[in-house]
């Protein structure tokens, strides 16, 4: 376990060049053994998610080249094997799942391990894709360590779809399945976040027939094969909000640079309602405050300020702990709802240490009363990425030596990112303990 040690205070200055979003990565890392022909990246994270699912290409015999100080993976998946009763998956990561395509189009055999839940947000269900892999024509049996799944036939069937919500990863194995099955295939209730669609794109450079990107409705037409590619990726939005966050909590002046500011526009109205200006100029993005944060009253008499998050095109829901951490500092109440996970705002305790004032009203929503004098603390973060980067944005804006227990789940996203914090004026710095 990592824990982070926290100088608090110092208003943050400089500028930050974002990495690519992992959750674009790691469906393109998947994605590549679709193909036989070599697969060039750029962009590519040091983080711990990869060095996992590189790992597990090692095991299948594929060719790889990682340079992190490039951001350069060439990866070829040429002769390979893989034996579903032995061989195992990564755990403790949602993307895990995603390899089961690619493994099933090789070998027509692949598994689901047990634990492929990833952050502990609350039920995260494997069923939507034990489906989607059914309606493909996979047999799908439990065993006692996972569940093993088989494809009697050459060839996955094409088919048409309506999932029961717009789910980020069921819609990129639905996607990945289609890509190489027999027919046409179409998919309702589709996912449309920007990392599906740059995840869909990178698939439509290897060959990939595919319709209806950014929308409800995908439809995809199968080929024989795919193709090589090189590829670059895109910033990651998680860290462009991260670091304006960071930016406007401790006072200071951040710049983010920013290809996609059309993404951004409920975004920045999220960041004003904290009384946070964002401004998107020449390329960079910034936050301006004009004094300490304070919440925006809504017209409407006696209602809260309110952040809704949800499935894309709303708040993205990996973002409410951000806004969380800027709702704690900023006078005012603000109910943050998560409508997707049920288990993900249980971590007000650790904000009360701070001397911040959370309430959880029910499993979807909490309400922040901020504003209120905070000190420093030694809180614990539960195994869920953004949150640790919250509790550790709280500390950053107290003077004092804060302690963020078990922050290991950062590393799983974001790489060095104690060093960008500290190069805009931080004092952080890993300890690790038993
Ligand atoms: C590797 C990856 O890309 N992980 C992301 C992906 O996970 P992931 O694809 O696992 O998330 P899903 O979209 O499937 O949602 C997770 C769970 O939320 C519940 N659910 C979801 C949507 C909904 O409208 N109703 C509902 O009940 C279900 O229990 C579901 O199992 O998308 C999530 C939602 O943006 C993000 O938090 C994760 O970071
Ligand atoms: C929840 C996340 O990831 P995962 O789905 O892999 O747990 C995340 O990226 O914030």
């Amino acid at each position: 376990m990592s824990n982070l040690i926290v100088h608090g205070g110092t208003p943050l200055k400089g500028r930050i060049i974002p990495s690519a979003n992992k959750n674009a990565v790691l469906p393109v890392l998947c994605a590549t053994l679709l193909t036989r022909e070599p697969v060039r990246l750029r962009g590519v994270p040091e983080i711990t998610d990869v060095r996992k699912i590189l790992e597990v290409f090692r095991s299948l015999g594929s060719l790889v080249s990682m340079d992190y100080e490039t951001g350069v993976l060439d990866v070829h998946h040429k002769d390979t094997h893989f034996d579903a009763a032995k061989d195992r998956l990564p755990e403790e990561m949602r993307s895990s799942i995603m390899l089961v395509p690619g493994l099933l189009a090789r070998f027509g055999a692949a598994r689901i391990e047990d634990d492929v839940t990833g952050c502990t947000l609350g039920v995260r269900e494997i069923d939507p894709h034990v489906e989607v892999f059914q309606r493909f024509g996979a047999q799908v049996e439990r065993q006692s360590d996972g569940l093993v799944l088989q494809v009697p036939q050459a060839k996955l069937r094409a088919n048409n779809h309506w999932t029961d919500y717009a789910s980020v990863t069921t819609t990129e194995n639905f996607v990945l399945c289609a890509a190489l099955a027999e027919g046409r295939s179409t998919l309702m209730n589709a996912a449309s976040e920007p990392h599906v669609q740059e995840f869909c794109q990178f698939l439509q450079l290897l060959g990939a027939k595919i319709e209806g990107l950014g929308t409800s409705r995908l439809a995809i037409t199968g080929v024989d094969r795919l193709g090589g590619a090189e590829f670059s990726f895109a910033e990651d939005f998680h860290e462009i909000v991260t670091f304006l966050a960071l930016g406007a909590i401790t006072g200071g002046q951040v710049e983010v640079r920013n290809s996609t500011p059309e993404q951004f526009p409920l975004l920045d109205r999220t960041f004003a309602k904290f009384g946070v200006e964002i401004v998107h100029e020449n390329g960079w993005s910034r936050a301006v405050t004009h004094g300490p944060l304070k919440v925006k009253e809504p017209f409407t008499r006696n209602i809260l300020q309110k952040v809704e998050a949800a499935p894309w095109p709303y708040v993205p829901v990996d973002l409410l702990p951000i806004f969380v951490a800027l709702g704690i500092k900023a006078e005012g109440s603000v109910m943050f709802w998560n409508k997707i996970y049920d288990g993900a705002m249980g971590w007000t305790a650790e904000l009360s240490k701070f001397g911040g004032h959370a309430f959880l009203s029910d499993p979807h929503r909490m309400v922040t009363f901020g504003g209120k004098p905070l000190n420093p603390a030694e809180v614990e973060s539960p195994y869920i990425i953004r949150v640790a980067i919250a509790l550790l944005m709280v500390a950053a804006s107290i003077p004092g030596k804060s302690v963020i227990r078990n922050a290991t789940p950062i590393r799983r996203a974001h790489p060095h990112f104690v060093e960008n914090i500290c190069s805009l004026g931080a004092r952080i710095e890993w300890v690790d303990s038993e």
